[in-house]
């Protein structure tokens, strides 16, 4: 069996389950008649094409109800019948059609619905944990890579007629061109954002990569708004979305060069998005399985490639923060903590109970101007450096120590009070006199306050207190 479909002066015929064939067609109002001889069992005439309008087959002037889950696809008795196509076209072009035996279609369907609701799973999911990582840590990558995702999956959805097999309503639709423009668009921003591009190449990613980009969305804009889509935007937005994608292949090629390997993945990621662009436009929404399933393949390759890049960044990042963190708290001379890694530490054991004695030592070294003086800043800094190093061996785990500025060192722990009261005296016998290693005769010596206290108390009233007791001792000796 066959059907013969002639539109105007063109005429073309389908054989049931044979290739896929196109008609011309003009752009505006066409009208195709249908006419099928012969066929075994029920079949399926599928039209495939983007931006077409109010499409209705009519048989004997009745219109027939498309099949459930495809806007272009049409229910054909079997034997022989004759019907009327008529649909709205943005642009002249070749509309591709297809005839099925019905079984065939809704098994092919279930195939492309597993696939499209597989990749629509991936991406929805990759997007949604960016966001959540954007929201957390404020970097702008996981927002782009995230709405660039959903861009993609919301207009291969669309495209493949996802909404309208969910909601069964045609006024769910978005027209598909626009949300191209919003995945390029937002593609060639994390793109440029995750190669860092504006930092490295401004002016370049300015003209050759934001703009054009910029026009693409504008472009979509247009099409959506007017609807009509005039066939001189339709090729300019594909040759600027070619020329963004090769623009993009050299830029990650250059940063792969100076060394950076997501440069190299970047490139390899646009290539994979490349070829599914141009497996789609020569096959012009058709041909066999690879042929029509590439982009999408491509896409979730791409998708997963850019997930993975995506999390090797987020673990750089969280190394960086944690490096800062710790530089942050850490007093670079000595390695141990400073004032402010001491104070967040010591807060973290603020919790005692009232029969518990806690204690704060503050330690000021002895005329540590004159140390200067004597042997200049080079060697003060290594008296500081040994006092802090025989302080942190003398307390083990025991207590922490920080130093809180200049030549003044901090130390808190808590216990019995009589380890407390030992400690003083360990730390007074050990600090009276330390010898600076590699320097004969360069002792430097360090007076101890110390507060004990039962019970809670405010590390600023301890602080206080032992900050006294030093300056009642370091008083007493002058
Ligand atoms: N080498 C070196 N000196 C420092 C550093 N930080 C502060 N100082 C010096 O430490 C000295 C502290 O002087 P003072 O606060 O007058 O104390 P002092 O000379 O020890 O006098 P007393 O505390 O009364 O015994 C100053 O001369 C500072 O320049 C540092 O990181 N390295």
């Amino acid at each position: 069996g066959q059907c013969q479909l002639s539109a105007g002066s063109a005429s073309q015929t389908a054989t049931l389950d044979g290739p896929q064939r196109a008609i011309a067609i003009e752009g505006g109002k066409v009208a195709i008649t249908v006419r099928c001889q012969d066929l075994a069992t029920e079949a399926v005439l599928q039209f495939r094409a983007l931006a077409l309008h109010q499409p209705k087959l009519e048989m004997a002037g009745t219109a027939i109800e498309a099949e459930p889950n495809h806007r272009l696809a049409y229910p054909i008795p079997k034997g022989s019948s004759s019907a009327l196509f008529t649909v709205q076209s943005d642009l002249p072009r070749p509309l591709s059609f297809q005839l099925s035996d019905r079984r065939h279609y809704r098994q092919a369907n279930i195939r492309h619905n597993a696939m499209m609701f597989s990749y629509l799973g991936v991406a929805l999911a990759l997007s949604f944990y960016n966001l959540l990582l954007w929201l957390r840590m404020g970097e702008w990558q996981f927002g782009l890579y995230s709405a660039y995702t959903l861009a993609t999956a919301w207009f291969f959805a669309t495209q493949e007629g996802i909404p309208l097999l969910l909601a069964g309503q045609s006024y769910w639709l978005v027209p598909s061109l626009p949300l191209a423009g919003l995945t390029v668009f937002t593609g060639t921003l994390f793109f440029a954002q995750f190669l860092a591009l504006p930092r490295h190449h401004p002016r370049f990613c300015r003209w050759l990569v934001q703009l054009p980009a910029l026009f693409v969305l504008l472009f979509s804009l247009i099409t959506l708004a007017f609807g009509n889509t005039h066939k001189l935007l339709d090729a300019l937005m594909g040759l600027l979305t070619i020329w963004l994608q090769l623009c993009l292949m050299g830029l990650a090629l250059l940063r792969a060069v100076k060394g950076d390997r997501d440069g190299l993945w970047t490139a390899v990621a646009l290539a994979l998005l490349l070829v599914g662009i141009l497996t789609r436009r020569q096959t012009a929404n058709g041909g066999d399985f690879i042929a029509y399933y590439g982009l999408i393949i491509a896409a979730l390759l791409e998708a997963m490639l850019l997930a993975y890049m995506v999390a090797r960044r987020l673990r750089v990042i969280k190394q960086e923060h944690r490096q800062a963190l710790h530089m942050a708290l850490t007093d670079p001379l000595t390695g141990i903590l400073n004032r402010q890694g001491w104070q967040k530490a010591v807060a973290g054991q603020s919790c005692i109970a009232p029969e518990q004695w806690q204690a704060v030592y503050f330690i000021d070294l002895n005329a540590f101007k004159a140390v200067n003086d004597q042997h200049g800043h080079l060697g003060g800094d290594k008296a500081l450096v040994t006092v802090a190093n025989v302080t942190q061996r003398l307390l083990g785990h025991e207590a922490t120590l920080g130093r809180y500025a200049g030549d003044e060192f901090v130390v808190y722990s808590r216990g019995q009070r009589e380890q407390l009261a030992e400690l003083t005296q360990r730390l007074r016998r050990q600090l009276s006199a330390v010898m600076v290693p590699g320097h004969p005769n360069f002792k430097v010596s360090a007076t101890v306050g110390v507060h004990y206290q039962q019970g809670p108390c405010s590390l600023e009233e301890l602080l206080a207190a032992a900050d006294s007791s030093m300056y009642a001792l370091k008083a007493g000796a002058d």
